[in-house]
């Protein structure tokens, strides 16, 4: 078996668990905050530096990596692990959010969807087994079914259509499948905003029995409250003894708000994007290092945080890399925002095991300047 969900315990207050993922390339601890590294690369960091600063898993993109620099490249190279140096688990994703983000530049049909390369506009086409192959190639640890990520918002008729077509997608996925006991394909329910049709994709894809269930559709505009709710109805749909992974998500109160709703996974490319735009997310808040007030401030960017940056570095050195462009300061945020909620995760994996979750998030809400 590809992939073994072990449920440790499950929380007195809220629907938060605490589990073990193990994978052919280690053991991931739930719940857990999965970096992003889209073209097999988590921006600016070295794998040695992911591990120093505890990363268990990371995620990887089938679109970007089909584009450029091939899959089969990379199956050339033995599979993404050995391409990248990077010995511990990976996810990837099936692309389908990136083709249906594209806009006008794909088309829809039951076979598949048509795109155009971002890259250089040239035309492809991705079917579900196509999806599948990719990822079979990249010898990934997870591996996605291949869906439609409805819009937001989008009405009852269209989410209803596109659901449907998902359970046809994740139908044929699971046919093309090949390296079952290597490779572990997760089923994502989709079903909009919309309580029966999220029952509907609930029943329909955990019926095809996968070793893990994603909830898509969602971080994809709405609200948070209505994704908070959406969550609600959602999660105690989906099987207790399979991991459940909330995709593109997310801000600390999300992550929080999403583990308390049963969430045991979350990959969001926010740690890493606004680490460019000299953005951190610190125990205070966030804090945007090119604001004047930094100029002579000689304090870390978090006076809470231990991680290499806060412990070598001042807000008013930070600021000067930022402002001179500095290759740096993009590595020291992005390393900073990263530890930062991995750090999260691991004091909530705390909370949970203390059952204190609830208090946890109070303190965490009033530091960082949330309401509740
Ligand atoms: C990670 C698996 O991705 C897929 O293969 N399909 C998929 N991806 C999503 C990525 C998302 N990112 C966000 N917000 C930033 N929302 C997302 C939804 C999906 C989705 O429904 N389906």
């Amino acid at each position: 078996m590809a992939i073994k969900y072990e449920l440790i315990k499950e929380c007195k207050q809220t629907g938060a668990r605490l589990g073990k993922i193990h994978t052919p390339h280690g053991t991931i601890e739930t719940p857990i905050f999965m970096p992003v590294g889209t073209q097999a690369t988590v921006k600016s960091m070295t794998p040695e530096e992911l591990k120093e600063i505890e990363s268990q898993i990371i995620l990887s993109n089938t679109y970007h990596l089909y584009l450029r620099p091939g899959h089969d490249l990379v199956e050339k190279a033995g599979g993404l692990h050995k391409f990248m140096n990077w010995d511990r688990p990976i996810l990837t994703d099936s692309g389908g959010f990136q083709v249906f983000s594209l806009g006008d530049l794909r088309k829809i049909s039951e076979e598949g969807v048509e795109f155009r390369s971002h890259i250089d506009g040239s035309k492809h086409f991705i079917s579900p087994e196509k999806a599948i192959e990719i990822q079979n190639s990249l010898g990934s640890d997870i591996i996605m079914a291949f869906d439609e990520c409805a819009p937001y918002p989008a009405d009852r008729e269209y989410v209803k259509n596109s659901l449907e077509r998902t359970t046809r997608w994740a139908k044929r996925c699971k046919k093309a499948h090949k390296n079952t006991d290597t490779q572990g394909l997760f089923g994502i329910i989709q079903g909009g905003i919309y309580k029966d049709m999220r029952e509907q994709s609930a029943k329909e894809i955990t019926e095809l029995d996968f070793p893990g269930y994603a909830v898509g559709g969602l971080s994809v505009g709405e609200p948070k409250p209505l994704m908070y709710e959406v969550l609600e109805y959602t999660t105690p749909l989906m099987p207790k003894n399979k991991p459940r992974y909330l995709m593109g998500v997310g801000s600390p109160d999300c992550l929080i708000e999403g583990v308390i709703r049963g969430i045991d996974m979350f990959d969001c490319v926010l740690p890493t994007r606004i680490a460019r735009n000299g953005t951190a997310m610190t125990s205070q808040g966030r804090v945007t290092i090119k604001q004047a007030r930094f100029y002579d401030d000689f304090t870390p960017l978090d006076p809470e945080c231990d991680c290499y940056t806060c412990r070598n570095y001042t807000k008013a050195y930070l600021r000067h890399l930022f402002k001179a462009n500095e290759i740096l300061s993009a590595r020291l945020f992005s390393y900073h925002n990263l530890y930062f909620l991995l750090k999260l995760m691991k004091n909530i994996r705390e909370a949970i095991k203390n059952d204190n979750l609830l208090d946890y998030r109070k303190e965490f809400f009033e530091k960082y300047g949330y309401e509740l």
